[in-house]
């Protein structure tokens, strides 16, 4: 299969010219698992305040992909990046081996698919990022925990026992207290892994809506198996395939009138 990726980065970066603003741009990545060759010469355009959905089939480098953004593939042996997903508007290249992990991970936060709390009180698992930034004084610890679980849809079930352990929350509870513990520190970019994959219906609209809102005031990546989902609450849509980027654009064509024929085989349901 020949996909022109760059191709369809430099179409996507006309048509969208003075509509969007880009806040991620991906150009020419490569990532490799030790020897295996991962994601093939992704390029792709992050649009700001936007929610762009990664589709394709299980194995294709979606969790790959969006894993860059954040260097988390750094913690593992073996891993390399190549290429640039240069953040805008400074223009730092997130995967360069100059630029600090962890200042990424301050501006690029990440929700993973199952909940992940700390073995912590809800009021901790939120201030924790704010700590770590030095932030001391008890009063703006409160308003900031306060904002984070209210911007989550969390604070009226919480208001009352923010000092028990996150453990005790249900399932769809400590997913949106995750995402308050990663939008306490305001992000610029916000991953989310397949965030409702481990969660039940009603819980999965809750983040769902919570996902439209949060667009906002942050730029959102989401991976998802979840084809409805991804028409429901994304503006843009990626469509990748064995470690290729296939098809990028508006959700709406994506899904109504793709440009390849593999894009719409996947999305009706022809194999995946
Ligand atoms: N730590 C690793 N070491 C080696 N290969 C890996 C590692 N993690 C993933 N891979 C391989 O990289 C490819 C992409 O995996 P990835 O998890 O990114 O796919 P995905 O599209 O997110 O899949 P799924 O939808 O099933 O979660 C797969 O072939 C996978 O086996």
């Amino acid at each position: 299969m020949v996909v022109q990726s760059d191709k369809i980065f430099k179409e996507e970066k006309k048509e969208r010219m003075g509509k969007e603003t880009l806040k991620l741009e991906v150009r020419n990545l490569n990532f490799y698992y030790g020897s295996f060759h991962a994601l093939k010469n992704i390029n792709l355009p992050i649009y700001e305040k936007k929610v762009t959905a990664i589709i394709g089939p299980s194995g294709c480098g979606k969790t790959t992909l969006l894993r860059c953004f954040n260097r988390m593939h750094d913690l593992y042996e073996g891993a390399r990046y190549d290429g640039e997903a240069i953040l805008h508007p400074d223009g730092i290249n997130l995967i360069s081996p100059n630029v600090d992990p962890l200042k990424v991970r301050m501006r690029v936060g990440m929700v993973f698919q199952k909940p992940n709390p700390f073995p912590k009180s809800i009021y901790e698992n939120v201030a924790y990022g704010l700590r770590i930034r030095g932030i001391k004084n008890k009063n703006l610890l409160d308003e900031a925990v306060e904002l984070a679980l209210r911007r989550a849809a969390l604070w009226d079930e919480v208001k009352d026992r923010l000092h028990i352990n996150a453990y005790s929350l249900s399932g769809g509870q400590q997913q949106r207290l995750c995402i308050a513990r990663a939008i306490a520190v305001e992000p610029e970019i916000l991953l989310f892994d397949e965030p409702t994959s481990a969660l039940d219906p009603i819980s999965t609209s809750k983040v769902e809506d919570l996902i439209v809102e949060l667009k906002e005031r942050v730029t959102i990546i989401i991976v998802t198996h979840n084809m409805q989902q991804a028409a429901r609450i994304s503006d843009y849509t990626a469509f990748m395939y064995i470690g290729e980027l296939v098809e990028f654009g508006e959700t709406e064509k994506i899904f109504t009138k793709p440009n390849e024929k593999l894009t719409e085989d996947y999305i009706t349901g022809r194999f995946g």
